[in-house]
């Protein structure tokens, strides 16, 4: 389980972000984080993944206090992040990518097993660098696949992964999310506007001004999220 204890983000001029968090993404859940524009959900994304640090409160994976750990600390204690603009990895291949990631080497089969989740079916990506030759969509979908293939991770974190993505991908990752869901213990966290990924929530968390407005059961929180989109209002 990951969690974010009386979490606070403070830009360096003093701006405070993020005013007080405390969330739960258990294991074995999927746990998605909604809210309006500018609310602070990329923010809560990156304070996860250990991309930025909180100025008070306390991040625990598993109850050991992370608080302090880098990214790659905690990519190596199996916090996996997909960004919401995809990072190119220069002069690394798709196959080599996926198999950094999923720490072994992979046939074809299992690489468009990956591939296929997230609309990429072809073979043709395998041996293609990740590069600008690569679409947007494309390289935003890789980045995805590389997160879907860390088998160790114990939470994955994924921001705004609809973006960018055409429908027919989109509802293969929307599948892909069930499944890992359904096979897999690990702690999901997706940040997301979605209403196809908030139906496949456990959980979910609105977030808006840097705090938490509402949070609970999809059953509770998703009819309710829906008649204030009906009415056209912010859902705080
Ligand atoms: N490094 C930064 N410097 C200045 N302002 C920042 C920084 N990071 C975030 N912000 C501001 O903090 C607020 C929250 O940003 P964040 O990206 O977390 O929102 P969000 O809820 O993910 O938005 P969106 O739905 O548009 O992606 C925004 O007003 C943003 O401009």
């Amino acid at each position: 389980m990951l969690e974010l204890d009386h979490v606070r983000w403070t830009l360096p001029e003093g701006e405070p972000i993020i005013k007080g968090v405390s969330l739960r993404v258990p294991a074995g859940k999927l746990t998605v984080v909604t809210g309006p524009n500018g609310g602070g959900k990329t923010s809560i994304a990156k304070l996860a993944a250990g991309l930025i640090q909180p100025t008070e409160g306390r991040i625990l994976l598993d109850g050991t206090d992370i608080t302090g750990w880098d990214m790659t600390e905690r990519a190596r204690h199996g916090i996996a992040y997909a960004f919401q603009q995809p990072v190119h990895f220069k002069g690394l291949t798709v196959r080599e990518l996926l198999e950094t990631a999923a720490e072994e080497s992979l046939d074809e089969g299992k690489l468009c097993g990956i591939l296929g989740k997230v609309g990429l079916c072809t073979r043709e990506y395998i041996d293609r660098p990740v590069d600008s030759s690569l679409s947007g969509g494309e390289i935003k979908r890789i980045e995805i696949a590389t997160v879907l293939a860390r088998k160790q991770a114990k939470v994955l974190v994924f921001d705004e992964p609809e973006a960018g993505i055409d429908l027919w991908s989109f509802s293969s990752l929307v599948e892909a999310f069930r499944d890992l869901k359904a096979e897999r213990d690990s702690a999901l966290l997706i940040i997301s506007h979605q209403e196809r990924i908030l139906e496949v929530a456990d959980e979910i968390v609105v977030i808006a001004d840097g705090k938490v407005r509402v949070a609970g059961s999809r059953e509770i929180i998703l009819p309710r999220l829906l008649d204030e989109e009906k009415q056209s209002r912010c859902p705080i």
